[in-house]
């Protein structure tokens, strides 16, 4: 892919966003254009990347270029510019469905093989494993992280709260970690001071060596962890939470990150299903085998599968499911309308969502009766979980957050060149064989080693230096630029970040601190640290790996802003580039059943907005490109405007949705384009522009909510019809012609 000195790489993703994409996209181009911007569409939608990676299975016009792969290479250069919307990550069920939908449409492609025995098997999961799961950011994340709520922002949610269900001191909802046998007890960390190859290796109790990863290299100075949670200590965690959620009387709720942690979560959700369901699991254990039931993919699995016994033999499956639902506690559900709970679908709730949408409902969640009920949060792993507990125990406290009032919590995050355990898929291993799992170095030293056993789970997480100097600089520069105190969140009492804090002193004297107010704290620590400040009204930048980083950037918007889609997430590119991410949130499915239902799409672009503005921030600032300095401080004006006047979308069918909020976007930018006096040409052609938006806005706006209030069916979910898309998402033909008008002018 070539990046000239004016072009933009705009992300084609999935569900809401895309929807978005449509209708924002043709408004976007009315305005770069007109400065000799190129913006240019980058498919990496799900079904876009199962395309590109099977060729040989396509015909020459179903096949599309590896999109993600061209921008991986892109983010490497110093010109690039890329716009990234959230996309799917897929669970199983989900890569599974996206080639039904592409198999239906034509496309030969082969299934998704559950158990691949033969070659040929293997070859294709591994082409589909590569899909799977958190593909996409990993491989544009050639930056730290820098999200924040933009001042704007932050000022409307404070104008404008959202509702935030009220807590109670006698609340029983909590979270349920373990204390020995996780991932963080077991942890050990290592600096390497030089250069070296490592191999991953098993040795079972009689001596055989297996390799588990060959020799791959480590930079010098690099932060490399080793650390194993036990199969044994993790059934009985589970096992105890469960009868704990029965005799405490709160819904069972398990929280993973299945997607971004696509090896080791899927395998612990599973244990999950199998605990909840025990007694089913035991009693049928020989026909669930027989049908290749593979519960990692969530309860469903189990579900679809005895769908093909016969009716008696499925009949006395359902009978003890039944049972199990009734002997066992409560579970918290996804819908309950559908029956559908927590376990059935691993993507379907994912911790970095889940925990804050829990802690603004109360700390409830739903039940089957679709009432809010006080919950169980079960995070096995420790090395995060307390976070959330402490955020419980001080609503408990203090009652709910105020967003009226509370400051906010931006966020700078270790995440470049995959960093920590979003880098560990490749080094994360279930154990087959009892014996030991060794880290080895060129020289042949044993660098980590833990005794593992069988059904455990082993992984290594690697940290390059390079990419720590830049997030302790970044930290600096934003607690600079921001005059906020700045906490690292990082526990002496952890292994790895013990190691880290090594790293942190040894950079911060590299920059001017003078007057700066920098602290390391345990996570738990810097929770309480931070929500003391933020009842206060005060602002505190959390400093963290990438877990953490994930987690935060939902967790306080949430809180504070309703939504984590508002945030400004920025991704400054190590070799100078810009990435500029589209909020902190996902692809909103919900939205799309909406938009299916009655053709309303709830969708908030603002995420949109705001990586917009500071992508065309960053080529005017990079090429000298003074048009689109303007065109983005006009956008900032606009956005400011547009929350202003509130006219971002309602929820509620037939009240301004997604393409009514992208009007008044185009209408405010373009006044605000008009108003601008340090480029005359664009004052010029915008101040038109401008007036024919306005002269038409009744019209437009009555075009645009006229099309509600109907199904709409687009063919598709994954790979809708573009053409379907695009009509449904452009229904103002008053707009439409005014925007092409301007576009043949240009
Ligand atoms: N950067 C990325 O590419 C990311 C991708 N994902 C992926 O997205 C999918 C869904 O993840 P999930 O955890 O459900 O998170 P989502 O953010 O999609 O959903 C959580 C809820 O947040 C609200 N929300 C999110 N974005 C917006 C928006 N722009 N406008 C209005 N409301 C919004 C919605 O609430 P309500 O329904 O109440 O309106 C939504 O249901 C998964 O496949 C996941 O892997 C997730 C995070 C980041
Ligand atoms: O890549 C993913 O799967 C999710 C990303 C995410 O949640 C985030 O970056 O906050
Ligand atoms: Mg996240």
């Amino acid at each position: 892919m070539e990046q000239n000195k004016s072009k933009i790489i705009y992300t084609k993703t999935d569900e809401a966003p895309f929807l978005a994409t449509f209708s924002f996209l043709p408004i976007i181009k009315t305005f770069t254009d007109a400065a000799g911007i190129e913006v240019e569409l980058s498919d990496i939608s799900l079904a876009g990347r199962i395309i590109a990676n099977f060729p040989d299975f396509l015909t020459e016009e179903q096949r599309m270029p590896d999109a993600l792969a061209e921008l991986g290479e892109l983010v490497l250069k110093p010109e690039a510019n890329v716009i990234k919307l959230p996309n799917i990550s897929a669970s199983v069920p989900q890569l599974k469905a996206a080639i039904k939908e592409l198999q239906a449409a034509g496309y030969a492609l082969p299934d998704y093989p559950d158990d691949a025995e033969t070659e040929e098997e293997k070859a294709i999961q591994k082409r589909y494993n590569k899909i799977k799961g958190s593909a996409v950011n990993p491989v544009l994340r050639e930056g730290n992280s820098d999200r924040r709520a933009p001042k704007p922002v932050k000022k409307y949610a404070k104008n404008n709260p959202h509702s935030m269900g009220a807590w109670s001191a006698d609340s029983k909802s909590h979270v349920a970690t373990m204390t020995s046998g996780d991932f963080r007890s077991n942890e050990k960390s290592v600096t390497l001071e030089s250069a070296t190859d490592v191999r991953i290796e098993h040795v079972a109790a009689d001596g055989t060596v297996t390799t588990l990863k060959d020799s791959f290299p480590i930079l010098a100075g690099e932060v490399i962890d080793g650390t194993m949670l036990s199969k044994k200590a993790l059934l009985a965690f589970l096992d105890a939470q469960v009868a704990d959620a029965k005799a405490q009387g709160v819904l069972f709720s398990l929280h993973m990150k299945a997607t971004m942690m696509k090896v080791s979560d899927p395998i612990i959700f599973g244990h999950g299903v199998r605990t909840f369901f025990k007694d089913v699991f035991a009693k049928h254990a020989v026909v669930l085998e027989e049908l290749g039931v593979d519960v990692n993919n969530g309860f469903g699995d189990l579900l679809n599968k005895i769908e093909t016994l016969p009716a008696d033999q499925k009949a006395a499956i359902e009978a003890d499911i039944q049972a199990a639902y009734e002997n066992g506690p409560d579970v918290a559900m996804v819908d309950s309308d559908k029956g559908i709970t927590n376990l059935h679908v691993p993507s379907d709730v994912i911790i970095d969502a889940s925990m804050p949408a829990m802690i603004r409902t109360s700390g409830c969640m739903w039940n089957k009766e679709g009432k809010t009920q006080d919950t169980k949060a079960v995070i096995p792993d420790s090395s995060y979980a307390g976070i959330y507990q402490v955020v419980i125990d001080f609503c408990k406290k203090h009652g709910a957050f105020d967003p009226t009032t509370m400051g906010t919590v931006p966020n700078v995050g270790l995440m470049a060149q995959k960093a920590e355990e979003y880098g560990s898929h490749d080094k994360t291993f279930e154990i087959q064989t009892e014996g030991t799992v060794r880290v080895v170095d060129a020289a042949g030293n044993t660098l980590i080693e833990h005794a593992v056993e069988v059904g455990d789970i082993w992984r290594m997480c690697q940290v390059k230096d390079a990419p720590i100097q830049d997030w302790v600089k970044l930290a600096v520069t934003r607690a600079r630029a921001s005059q906020t105190p700045a906490v690292f969140w990082l526990d002496e009492n952890r292994a790895h970040d013990a190691e880290l804090i090594k790293k942190v002193n040894t950079y911060l004297p590299n920059h001017d601190t003078d007057g700066l107010e920098i602290h390391i704290m345990s996570p738990m620590d810097a929770t309480a640290f931070s929500l003391e400040r933020i009842k206060e009204g005060k602002d505190t930048i959390s400093v963290t790996g990438n877990v953490l980083r994930d987690y935060n950037t939902d967790l306080f918007p949430i809180l504070e802003l309703g939504t984590s889609a508002k945030m400004l997430s920025i991704v400054p590119l190590m070799n100078g580039g810009g990435l500029f991410e589209t909020g902190a949130g996902g692809s909103a499915p919900k939205h799309v059943q909406q938009f299916n239902k009655e053709n309303h799409l709830r969708w908030d672009s603002l995420g949109e907005f705001l990586a917009l503005a500071v992508s065309l921030e960053h080529l005017g600032n990079t090429f000298n490109n003074s048009k689109a300095l303007v065109l983005g401080e006009a956008l900032d004006q606009a956005t400011e405007k547009l929350l202003l006047n509130r006219k971002s979308p309602s929820r509620k069918v037939n009240e301004l949705d997604n393409r009514g909020s992208h009007f008044y976007l185009a209408l405010y930018w373009a006044e605000a384009v008009a108003a601008q006096t340090k480029d005359a040409e664009l004052q010029e052609s915008f101040g038109k522009l401008a007036q024919q938006l306005a002269d038409n806005e009744a019209k437009i706006v009555e075009e645009l909510n006229a099309a509600q209030g109907v199904a709409m069916d687009v063919d598709g979910y994954y790979f809708p019809n573009e053409e379907k898309v695009s009509q449904a998402m452009r229904p103002s033909s008053t707009l439409n012609s005014v925007l092409d008008t301007m576009l043949i002018n240009a």
